[in-house]
């Protein structure tokens, strides 16, 4: 039994915490990072509605959440119980976390195939029906998956880039881990930009920004290298079972509050995959570099900063996937509307 101290404390922090009023949309909600996705955001106190939708099994998912004792409401959608566009009706934020992960020896464009269509209809639904949330965008390829959602969005004539977002967090959570195993701290004390995209050479971290930029030449490449290839050691430890789930969720949460302190008019600045300036007039119309939220999404896009000599040929490298990744997303809408 509670002491009447812990009743106490326990009542205030519940009730202090509706501060704002936003409905969440997670779609995938049943899947490995769908799960541990939903429930963190259970726990976000400027949430009140949690929506849940998957193919199957949201109804359990979100039986099992709602039981959490915070306030917000938790409902669960599949295409047979309350469909797509219930779950969407009025979000604020919508996180999409569905499609097929990677297995060993895949790269992520090998997700490609399956997921551009998932994340296409997903799209489509999302522009029918709650055309002004802030769409956070996990499912893999990301740097095509998010050109497909813009390129959904124009054909229905609701895009606005301000409001669409590829969800990179994951590496900037390995990166902070990663360089205080190398260096030796604490994480909660490395801070690391990572720019360009979300895969393999895609990923380059701004380690001559950190608090360690005189790594020596092998820690800082072998720093490089796993930041960069970070979540092929998931895919190879959990052997086929999938890839990251857990960190995902920790970095979904930690995104999808971002955009909330946005809407709410607090300023966030997080490095994601938005349609960006910075390298538009070499064809690569989207980048992730740091950007500042706010109440319509995207407030301020930062540049990449001051860059070494090394992060100079890392950005070139990866501008040379991206242009191919990103033509890829907006082709496969092109031909298949
Ligand atoms: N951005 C990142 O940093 C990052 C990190 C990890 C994983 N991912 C990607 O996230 C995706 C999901 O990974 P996971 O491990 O959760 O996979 P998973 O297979 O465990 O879960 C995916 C869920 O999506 C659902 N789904 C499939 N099609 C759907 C549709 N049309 N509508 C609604 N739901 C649908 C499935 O039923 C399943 O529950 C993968 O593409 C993976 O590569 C991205
Ligand atoms: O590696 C994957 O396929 C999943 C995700 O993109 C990750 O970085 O962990």
């Amino acid at each position: 039994m509670l002491s009447r101290t812990a009743r106490f404390s326990a009542t205030r922090a519940f009730s202090s915490s509706a501060a704002s009023a936003y409905k969440v949309a997670v779609l995938g909600a049943a899947g490995g990072i769908g799960q541990p996705l939903s429930l963190l955001l259970k726990e976000n106190t400027d949430v009140t509605e949690l929506s849940l939708y998957d193919l199957r099994g949201t109804p359990g998912v979100a039986a099992d959440i709602s039981h959490v004792n915070t306030k917000s409401v938790v409902k669960g959608y599949t295409p047979e119980q309350g469909g797509i566009d219930a779950a969407l009706e009025n979000a604020d934020v919508v996180v999409i976390p569905a499609g097929v992960p990677r297995k060993p020896g895949m790269t992520r464009d090998d997700l490609f195939n399956t997921n551009a269509s998932i994340v296409r209809d997903l799209a489509k639904a999302v522009g029918k029906n709650c055309p002004k949330a802030l769409v956070a965008i996990i499912a893999n390829p990301v740097n095509s998956t998010v050109p497909i959602v813009a390129e959904v969005f124009k054909n229905q004539g609701v895009y606005d880039p301000k409001r669409v977002f590829g969800v990179t967090t994951l590496d900037v959570v390995r990166a902070s881990r990663f360089l205080a195993e190398v260096a030796g701290t604490n994480p909660a004390d490395e801070k690391v930009t990572v720019v360009g995209g979300h895969s393999g050479h895609t990923i380059v971290p701004l380690l001559s920004q950190s608090n360690h930029p005189d790594l020596s030449a092998d820690k800082y490449e072998a720093l490089v290298h796993r930041i960069q290839f970070g979540g092929d050691e998931v895919v190879k430890a959990k052997d086929g079972a999938g890839s990251a789930t857990l960190s995902m969720a920790f970095a979904g949460a930690r995104f999808t509050s971002s955009l909330l302190k946005g809407l709410k008019g607090e300023k966030v600045t997080e490095p994601t995959f938005v349609e960006s300036p910075l390298f538009k007039d070499e064809g690569i119309a989207f980048w992730s570099s740091p950007v500042t939220l706010g109440p319509n999404g995207v407030e301020k896009i930062h540049d990449n900063g001051k860059l070494s000599a090394k992060e100079e040929e890392l950005i070139a490298t990866a501008k040379a996937d991206l242009v191919k990744n990103i033509k890829k997303g907006v082709d496969f809408v092109a031909q298949n509307p």
